[in-house]
């Protein structure tokens, strides 16, 4: 067992955004988060991240059987929680290179040089911190970031957003290496452009208005998505399941 979600509500800025959210993600699985904009995705990774501007109202995290929902986030990430953002901010004056040393040496990644060279990682080393760097550069560094802490449960923002086939098709082959490794991945994407590069998902979740809606294997929730969209998906993979 790797990750159980209990009944999270969370809120931010005492708006309530998500809802009695359960989740079970055992080790070594990948599970895919998809809703639309605005459904409380990000806001689900930054909670089981314990990102400080977000408010549990109820419920509670485990990871490995022990209860997390009070840990700050560097305490999450000793315990190798590790969160892609979305949007990492840039940084100025800070070379990704000087950043990816200390994370080496914290975190003493074994397969660095494979994962640097794969994202092509070695023109943004001098670089400052995602300052100026295109949309897809960004992901790839910020998932290579992610990489180095040797995640036994790696969250991705919707690395797939923005970025090239190729760089998606990387980024997949990437996210298959972590798996085989058996860490856990929660993938967060809206269109899920990715998907269909991926050999293996366990689950996929649908997330709409805070709450997860509801959660099936790709085989059965992908075509529906993708050929009615999220509202009419899930009225017509509920209605499946009653009927
Ligand atoms: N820091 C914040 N301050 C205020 N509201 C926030 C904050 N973070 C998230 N929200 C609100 O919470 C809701 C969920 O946002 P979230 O970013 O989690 O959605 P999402 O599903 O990831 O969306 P998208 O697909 O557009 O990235 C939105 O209404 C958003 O405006």
């Amino acid at each position: 067992m790797s990750l159980e979600v209990q009944g999270l509500s969370v809120a931010v800025d005492d708006r309530i955004v998500l809802r009695d959210i359960s989740l079970t993600i055992p080790r070594g699985e990948l599970h895919i988060i998809m809703g639309p904009n605005g459904s409380g995705k990000s806001t689900l990774l930054a909670s089981l991240m314990g990102l400080p501007y977000l408010k549990i109202i109820s419920g509670r995290i485990y990871f490995d059987g022990r209860d997390i929902t009070k840990l700050p986030p560097y305490e999450r990430a000793k315990l190798g929680i590790a969160l892609a953002h979305q949007s990492p901010p840039e940084v100025k004056g800070v070379k990704l290179r000087e950043i990816a040393r200390f994370m080496l040496e914290k975190y003493r990644c074994e397969d660095s040089a494979m994962f640097s060279k794969l994202l092509k990682i070695d023109p943004l080393l001098d670089r400052d911190l995602f300052l100026g760097f295109s949309g897809g550069e960004k992901k790839r560094a910020e998932l290579f970031l992610s990489l180095l802490q040797s995640p036994r449960l790696a969250m991705l923002d919707e690395p797939d957003s923005g970025v090239d086939v190729e760089s998606a098709e990387i980024i997949a082959h990437v996210i298959e290496l972590l798996i085989h490794k058996k860490s856990s991945v929660i993938l967060v994407t809206h269109t899920g452009l990715i998907t269909n590069k991926l050999n293996r998902i366990d689950k996929v979740h649908l997330l709409i208005d805070g709450g997860i809606a509801y959660s099936g294997s790709p085989d059965e929730v992908l075509p529906v998505i993708f050929k009615f969209g999220y509202r009419r998906g899930v009225e017509i993979l509920k209605g499946g399941k009653n009927g």
